[in-house]
């Protein structure tokens, strides 16, 4: 495998923005509009970065209309989904119904859906393994609490998630995989984990996957980092050698703001 020009191996960057419980269907097609705008200046090298978002269910419909209509470069994908196909399952989202609207991601054990809904390890990795039989790249979330980071033990904490997510992968399956490391403490609170606690942990994680699949396989495997990025801190966190790009809330509803996390990418790919 080749190294990129940034001096990591060829993983193609990721920058998310989870919506999250905002923006309705009307609000989301502005966002996404205004997003498309600031991103359409020449200089920014789409082919070299992926730019993904993350709406509520409602909206991605008109996000779907929008994308193929417009054929915007932006991708889009759930913010959860079910572990089973179909059936009385009220209130869920089949991965099967996120494929037929287009979306290419969907995101697994977000920190609010573990804490909020409960949502465990073992249900976690059941649906992980809905979103590959519905040809969705899965992005599991992983990252430990203050008390936990306080308590020292926050790199054997996340690399349990880990392993309890990717349990009974098959090594294609690893090899699409996305981790989003995201340190519940830095999420929302505007105290962000600095880039080298972000690259220790990616380094963790990616050394733990070699243990589990294989070294190709983990060097493969993209790594983001997310709590409380914006455009002024994003760079640093980058740069990070394990940290294949973000996932980004709260300023990811800024189109102005999100864009130039986007920039900051590029131009790290092309210094
Ligand atoms: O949870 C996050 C992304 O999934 C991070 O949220 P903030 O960027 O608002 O801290």
């Amino acid at each position: 495998m080749t190294t990129s020009t940034n001096g990591k191996f060829d993983r193609t960057p990721l920058i998310a923005g989870n919506w999250k419980m905002n923006m309705d269907h009307v609000q989301g097609i502005t966002l996404l509009q205004k997003l498309a705008w600031t991103l359409s200046d020449a200089k920014h090298d789409f082919g070299r970065v992926e730019v993904a978002v993350f709406p509520p269910f409602t909206d991605l419909r008109g996000v779907q209309t929008l994308v193929q209509g417009d054929q915007l470069k932006v991708v889009y994908g759930g913010q959860d989904l079910s572990d089973q196909d179909s059936g009385a399952y009220t209130g869920d989202i089949s991965g099967a119904f996120l494929a037929k609207l287009g979306c290419r991601y969907v995101l697994v054990g977000h920190s609010e859906r573990r804490s909020i809904h409960g949502e465990s390890d073992e249900l976690l990795n059941r649906k992980l393994k809905a979103a590959y039989r519905h040809a969705l790249t899965p992005i599991l979330c992983v990252g430990e609490g203050l008390e936990i980071r306080q308590a020292g033990t926050h790199v054997a904490h996340t690399l349990d998630q880990v392993r309890a997510g990717v349990a009974g992968l098959t090594e294609a399956q690893a090899a699409e995989l996305v981790i989003a490391y995201e340190p519940v403490w830095a999420i929302g609170t505007g105290e962000v984990a600095g880039p080298e606690d972000a690259q220790e942990m990616c380094a963790a994680i990616r050394a733990e996957l070699a243990e589990l699949f294989d070294q190709a396989i983990a060097d493969k495997i993209r790594l983001l980092y997310g709590g409380s990025v914006k455009a002024s801190n994003a760079a640093a966190i980058l740069r990070e050698r394990d940290v294949d790009g973000v996932l980004v809330g709260g300023a990811s509803l800024d189109p102005a703001e999100f864009a130039n996390i986007v920039r900051f990418e590029s131009h790290l790919l092309t210094d």
